[in-house]
């Protein structure tokens, strides 16, 4: 009988949502990969290039990794919106931070939003994914390059990985995803708020 129940509990759990949350300085590419992701998961194409605007309320997309059910949160960088984000720490399995590794003059900034994502405690233990995105542009540092720029402290208890992508070409699209939905398949998170999620039940 316990098994029976055993099963069932981890056939439910093995079907739920795993919420990624998309974060980074206004410009750095956010909504142009979430279409990118979309569309290299689903077949469909996603929004063009030159119809996206600047995000100012919050992008959801729903793709399938590996048979694991990714939500994906993006929201809006601009400075008089990054208060908004912490609303949304607390659900969010994993974290993935854009930067536009093309502007270095923009570095500093990604830096000071990043420590302060990572300095708050409803983050704790989210597995990161950094990308230094817009590799198709001549200009753009690698992914080694962008680690020594952000020279991030207190990284070493979490699990992290930085990725050089372009959301315009895919370049490192995959990789990511299976990176991100392997980490979050075994991470202490997950299993904290897959118990927190079976607690409360479906609800009335
Ligand atoms: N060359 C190049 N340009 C990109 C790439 N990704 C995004 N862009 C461009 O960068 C600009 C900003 O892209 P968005 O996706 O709107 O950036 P965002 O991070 O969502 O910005 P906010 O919503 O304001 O926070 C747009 O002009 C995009 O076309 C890329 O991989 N390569
Ligand atoms: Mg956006």
């Amino acid at each position: 009988m316990f098994s029976l129940f055993y099963g069932l509990w981890k056939y439910l759990f093995s079907k739920m949502e795993l919420h990624v949350l998309i974060l980074g300085i206004d410009k750095a590419g956010k909504t142009t990969l979430l279409e990118k992701m979309k569309s290299v998961y689903s077949n469909i194409e996603g929004i063009p290039h030159d119809r996206i605007i600047p995000t100012v309320g919050l992008n959801i997309g729903r793709i399938e990794v590996a048979n694991s059910k990714l939500v994906f949160w993006d929201l809006g960088g601009q400075p008089g919106l990054r208060s908004i984000w912490e609303k949304y720490y607390e659900e969010a399995h994993a974290v993935i931070f854009v930067v536009d590794a093309a502007s270095s003059l923009r570095f500093e900034d990604a830096k000071s939003a990043l420590e302060k994502v990572l300095r708050h405690e409803d983050l704790q233990g989210a597995p990161l994914l950094i990308l230094a995105n817009k590799q198709d542009l001549p200009e753009a540092v690698s992914a080694e390059e962008l680690a020594r720029y952000l020279d991030l402290k207190k990284l070493d208890e979490r699990v992290y990985m930085f990725e050089a992508v372009s959301a315009y070409d895919g370049m490192g699209i995959r990789e990511s995803a299976e990176w991100l939905v392997e980490v979050m398949e075994r991470s202490k998170r997950t299993e904290m708020l897959r118990a927190r999620a079976g607690a409360m039940g479906p609800g009335p």
